[in-house]
């Protein structure tokens, strides 16, 4: 397929390459384990009663969270498309992808325990 017939495609194909993006991530054993972590974090949500304002913190965690862990899987391809041989550049690339998530996890760690360990600990009082 030439360059020029590939970008000629409906809207809603992109939406359907999005699904398949993501049905192809879901299979991936890292974005398992955070859609895995985001159900515990929504049942503790309605479990401790969280407020609206700190929804929209874990929900934007956890959209966050599992776009960059994708976009780190994309990148990981991309490289793995190129060379499958030692390169720095592709050592590069993967580790600032892989950085990059780290980063989030921590602000999303951070948050967390910012909105539940008050609740948490009143739990036990
Ligand atoms: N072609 C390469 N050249 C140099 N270093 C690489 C190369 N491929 C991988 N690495 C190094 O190995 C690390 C792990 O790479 P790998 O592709 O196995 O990803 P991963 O972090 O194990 O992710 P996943 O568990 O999702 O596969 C990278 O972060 C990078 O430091």
């Amino acid at each position: 397929m030439d360059a020029e017939k590939r970008r000629k495609h409906p809207l809603i194909s992109s939406f359907q390459f999005g699904f398949e993006g993501i049905a192809a991530a879901a299979r991936e054993r890292n974005v398992q384990i955070h859609f895995g972590i985001s159900v515990f974090v929504i049942l503790s949500g309605f479990l401790f009663e969280i407020n609206k304002y700190e929804w929209i913190a874990v929900i934007l965690c956890i959209a966050g969270m599992v776009s960059l862990e994708m976009m780190n899987t994309a990148i990981e391809r991309t490289v793995d498309m190129y060379t499958e041989e030692f390169h720095p550049l592709a050592k590069q690339a993967k580790d600032i992808a892989a950085g990059a998530v780290l980063i989030f996890a921590i602000a999303s760690v951070i948050t967390g325990l910012i909105i539940f360990l008050p609740k948490i600990s009143a739990w036990f009082r």
